[in-house]
């Protein structure tokens, strides 16, 4: 596989790709330049990933090969491939769907088109444009769901939860679950959480490899999902799932099954889906059973949940003024959602947050253990903060390292690489014309290898975000979470309970091969290794 080097991507961009003041190459080729059209490029159709998709060059004779100035356009297409030589253990732990993604852009620059079937698709990877997107949306945000969770929904008469809601179901939704959500409130868990985290501790003590000396801990990515939904699990319904037992019930280890398996048919089905479902394909049956099952358990917990606090709510009446109320009590309370609508909205709130923490913990126990210089500085931070007690939500605000780490991870490895939305009316962005119904693909990744925007881009420098050294970054160049009314509603936790029990170190036995399963994922087996502090 070819390598990007930095300095060769360097060149490229600023030779050709310097968009959206339509002053680069490909606009001052175009034969119909100013805010009439971006780039398009034609897909080569059947890619099972739609953010990825490689388009087969040959194809493109429409506006981009027909309108380039040859000699400019083949010098950038080369500089940005022939680049074999390159060892470096950064890009090498890049997803080749990324590297595409990064190609991509570096040929057709920072924001062009692409025709998927009858549908447009507009890439951008500038943070001034993709602020202009998410700035200019209107009342309803609309981010295009996974087609084949909508399928479902349809299938089961659902109505389906806040990933895949639109309008106004979409508002009442994110209207009565968002407030109990937020940093502030979750904040009142935090003590049941912490107790998540020694449990958490003493499983990965538990399974590290200290017999066979490489105090490795099998399928760790799997140990970190089972972390998070215990978690989310605790904070939503205010109780514990038993995910962390020494001995994990059948029925718990069924569910993370069949949420893993869901997510990677939902990869496999992210294209054509209707087709899949018609022909009644593996990957399509598999995703229906698997969604069944996950309706199955986690609705048995919730419909539980939702008798319990009903009766509460009969017998002791409404909450009280700034009384602490658990998340499910208050969403009853409100009377805005059916039980069924609660019910399809736990759970995609379940979904939207248990993959995305543990690949994004996954990622940052990777880079710590890779680089001890930031582990020794993380973990004295910690200590002097901490000592031996647990953390309170007022630490994280004295913790500033831990802090940046988070968000370098975020930025070197977001775990959803792409969001997007879908225009609900004609706009213009980046004095383009943009039809309604266009999705616009807002490659994060992208922006966060773009050297123009970080310097050392592939480097974990986490002090780029500490004051003094703040980057000059534009303030949308870092935004793994969204923006907006859309924007997620989930806060990213500590990890600082693992550090005051381990030192992370890098395993020399592999190395992580991430890819894109819906998410950026490092793969389930971490070359981490937890040693005893
Ligand atoms: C590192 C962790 C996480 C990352 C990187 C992440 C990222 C994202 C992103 C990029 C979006 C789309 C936002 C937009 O369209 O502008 C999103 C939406 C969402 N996230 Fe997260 N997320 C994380 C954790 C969580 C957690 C812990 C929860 C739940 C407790 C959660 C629940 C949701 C929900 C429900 C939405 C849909 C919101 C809506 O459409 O109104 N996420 N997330």
């Amino acid at each position: 596989m070819a390598m990007i080097s930095t300095s060769q991507t360097t060149d490229c961009h600023t030779s050709t790709h310097s968009t959206s003041q339509n002053n680069d190459c490909h606009t001052s080729t175009h034969s119909t330049p100013e805010t009439t059209d971006c780039h398009t490029s034609n897909q080569s159709s059947q890619n099972t990933d739609c953010y990825t998709s490689t388009h087969s060059t040959s194809q493109n004779n429409d506006c981009h090969t027909s309108t380039h100035s040859t000699p400019e356009t083949t010098d950038c297409h080369t500089s940005t491939h022939s680049t074999s030589q390159n060892t470096d253990c950064h890009t090498s732990t890049q997803s080749t769907s990324q590297l595409n993604a990064l190609r991509r852009h570096q040929e057709y620059g920072k924001i062009f088109r692409e025709q998927f079937g009858s549908q447009y698709n507009v890439l951008v990877s500038d943070p001034a444009l993709m602020e202009e997107i998410l700035r200019t949306e209107g009342k309803f945000p609309s981010r295009p769901p996974y087609e084949s969770w909508v399928l479902y929904s349809n299938l089961r008469h659902r109505r389906g939860g806040l990933m895949t809601a639109q309008n106004e179901y979409w508002k009442k939704s994110r209207s009565t679950l968002a407030v109990r959500l937020r940093p502030k409130a979750v904040c009142d868990y935090v003590p049941g959480m912490n107790q998540v985290c020694e449990d958490f501790v003493e499983r990965i003590a538990y399974l590290k490899d200290d017999t066979g000396g490489t105090h490795l801990v099998p399928h760790l990515l799997n140990e970190l999902n089972k972390f998070f939904m215990e978690t989310i699990v605790f904070v939503m319904l205010n109780k514990r799932l038993g995910c962390l037992d020494k001995n994990v019930s059948g029925q718990v280890n069924g569910f993370i099954q069949a949420i893993a398996t869901m997510f990677l048919t939902g990869h496999q089905l992210m294209v054509f889906a209707r087709f899949h479902q018609m022909l009644r394909t593996r990957p399509w049956r598999d995703h229906v059973k698997s969604w069944d099952q996950i309706y199955e358990f986690a609705a048995q917990h919730v419909n539980q949940r939702i008798d319990e606090v009903s009766t509460e709510l009969e017998t002791g009446g409404p909450p009280l003024e700034g009384e602490h109320v658990d998340f499910l009590k208050y969403v009853v309370g409100t009377r805005q959602l059916t039980r069924e609508e609660i019910v399809d909205n736990v759970i995609e709130v379940f979904m939207g947050g248990i993959d995305t923490t543990a690949n994004a913990t996954a990622f940052l126990f990777y880079l710590l253990s890779k680089h001890e210089s930031v582990q020794t500085r993380l973990v004295a931070e910690i200590d002097s903060l901490l000592g031996k007690r647990q953390a309170d939500s007022s630490d994280l605000q004295q913790l500033p390292l831990l802090k940046a780490c988070v968000k370098e991870t975020l930025r070197l490895f977001p775990p959803i690489p792409i969001n997007a939305r879908t225009t609900t009316e004609d706009v213009a962005i980046g004095g383009y014309h943009i039809p309604k119904n266009t999705i616009l693909m807002m490659n994060l990744y992208v922006v966060s290898r773009d050297e123009t925007v970080f310097p050392e881009p592939d480097e974990f420098r986490p002090d780029r975000w500490l004051r003094g050294e703040e980057t000059s970054a534009h303030p949308f160049s870092l935004i793994p979470f969204g923006f907006g009314t859309r924007s997620c509603v989930g806060e990213f936790g500590a990890v600082s309970l693992v550090l005051q029990h381990f030192r992370l170190q890098k395993s020399d036995l592999f190395d992580i091969k991430p890819s894109v399963r819906t998410q950026l994922t490092p793969g389930p087996e971490l070359p981490v290794m937890f040693v005893q502090r």
